[in-house]
């Protein structure tokens, strides 16, 4: 990936984690996604005082952006306070799959402008996707 389009997806993902609902964890996340016109689709971690209701930076971008018409995305950036890089959780790994494609970059950052660059497939090996529904998912 471009150097210029990673730093800019970092900084569209932390601008957004800056908006991080997060009383309970104090845990802020953020995630920038680009779609395949060129555009920056960005979302928050959303808690609730019923824990489970909790949505993530993850889906929060990508539910924005699939509720705006986009169905495919070319790449997306995680980024989340603190020394650790981000690393979604299983729900977001398996949403992840389903609207980016298995070679498709995922950037995991830090605060102390440090990141990752992984793919989807290294996420989540073997995902359930529409192709296993149609009998052509021979990964495993
Ligand atoms: O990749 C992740 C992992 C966790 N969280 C959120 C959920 C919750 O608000 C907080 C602590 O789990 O972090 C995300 O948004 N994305
Ligand atoms: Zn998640």
């Amino acid at each position: 990936m471009e150097k210029k389009t990673v730093e800019d997806l970092i900084s569209k993902a932390k601008e957004a984690m800056d908006n991080a609902y997060v009383p309970y964890s104090k845990y802020p996340v953020g995630a920038a996604l680009l779609t395949e016109d060129g555009k920056v689709y960005s979302g928050c971690n959303i808690e609730n005082a019923s824990y489970g209701l909790t949505n993530c930076a993850e889906r929060t971008g990508i539910f924005k952006a699939v509720s705006e018409g986009y169905r495919t995305f070319e790449s997306i950036a995680i980024i989340c306070k603190g020394e650790l890089k981000a690393s979604p959780c299983g729900a977001c790994r398996q949403v992840i799959a389903e609207f980016l494609t298995p070679d498709s970059p995922v950037i995991l950052a830090n605060e102390k402008g440090e990141h990752t660059i992984t793919d989807v497939k290294s996420l989540l090996p073997g995902a359930f996707t529409t192709k296993s529904l149609l009998g052509d998912n021979n990964e495993f």
